[in-house]
């Protein structure tokens, strides 16, 4: 099987990807330890993809101990250029009702126990952050959604996710302070995710599945987990529909992304000014900034 260019990164409830034919398990090795479980590549709708569970097949880490590095290295190691992250969140606002469909544009990031990035120990870079998630990737995901003509639900396009620790939902005042700030959706894992997808030149984009009302609105049940784990599961299968054909659309022509040569504008370290283990460490993230710089 060809190597993937698409990596799944499936959140609460979407555990496993229907419809992976040719399935394989993988056990990748990285500088940065496991990742959240074994790495499910296979082929969807004809198109080599693999598959990663966030919290694991069985649902066993928290956001804070999500192996955000290893899973975004071992991804980089398979060749994977695109990754769409299927998560679960909290709606902020009025007009976004659970079991709708979100593509934020936008994080806030209020996380504050994780390792961040994959540069430091020798090796600087300073990526740019300003559109945290891919338009290119966003769009092919939009036009999938249209390819579908599904109106049972809304796919709302653009908002501003905001990433809290976890694992405990906010308290009502957080709530109304991040409304306050202008976000729209909340979850606990797309940060330093996305970021980090930025540094490993991945294109990412985030479908984003509202599961609850969080805990500002009057009248209105707080979140539990198992509420949204459960409005998660209604929507699962829509997801799984709408991934496959999103891969189908990505496999026509392979769109180039902004993220995929984000390290040219951001690298400050020579590759070669390195110590050497920062550099073996690294080096799935460099070979494409190296080479377009000589070697
Ligand atoms: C089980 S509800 C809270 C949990 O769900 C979201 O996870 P994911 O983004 O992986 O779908 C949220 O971020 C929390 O981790
Ligand atoms: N209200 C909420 N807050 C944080 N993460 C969530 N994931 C799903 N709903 C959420």
């Amino acid at each position: 099987m060809e190597s993937p260019r698409i990596g799944i990164i499936g959140g609460s409830g979407l555990y496993r990807m229907e419809g992976l034919t040719e399935l394989q398990e993988l056990h990748l090795d990285t500088p940065y330890g496991p990742c959240s479980d074994a790495l499910m590549q296979g082929l969807l709708g004809g198109v080599p993809v693999v598959f990663l569970a966030r919290h694991g097949r069985s649902h066993h880490l928290i956001p804070s101990q999500v192996p955000f590095r290893a899973n975004l290295h071992a991804l980089k190691q398979l060749g994977v250029q695109y990754v769409l992250s299927v998560s679960a969140v909290g709606s902020l606002r009025e007009e976004m009702a659970p079991l709708d469909l979100v593509l934020p544009d936008q994080f806030i990031d209020m996380t504050r126990l994780r390792p961040g990035s994959f540069f430091g120990d020798g090796a600087v870079a300073h990526v740019s952050l300003a559109d945290p998630l891919c338009p290119v990737l966003r769009q092919t995901v939009a036009q999938a959604w249209a390819d579908l003509n599904d109106s049972a639900v809304r796919l709302h396009e653009g908002g501003t996710y905001v990433c809290i620790e976890g694992p405990a939902f906010s308290t009502r005042a957080e709530s109304h302070w991040y409304r306050s700030m202008g976000a729209s959706i909340i979850g606990m894992t797309n940060m330093p995710e996305a970021r980090l997808a930025r540094e490993a030149e991945i294109a990412y984009a985030t479908l984003a599945l509202v599961t609850d009302w969080d805990c500002w609105r009057a009248n209105q049940a707080c979140v539990t987990a198992e509420m949204a784990i459960a409005n998660l599961q209604q929507n699962a299968q829509r997801a799984q529909t709408l991934v496959t054909q999103v891969v189908k659309r990505l496999a026509q022509r392979w769109p180039a992304s902004p993220a995929h040569t984000a390290l040219s504008s951001a690298l400050v370290t020579p590759p070669a000014a390195m110590p050497e283990a920062t550099r073996a460490r690294l080096a799935p993230l460099l070979a494409r900034v190296a080479a377009e710089r000589g070697g």
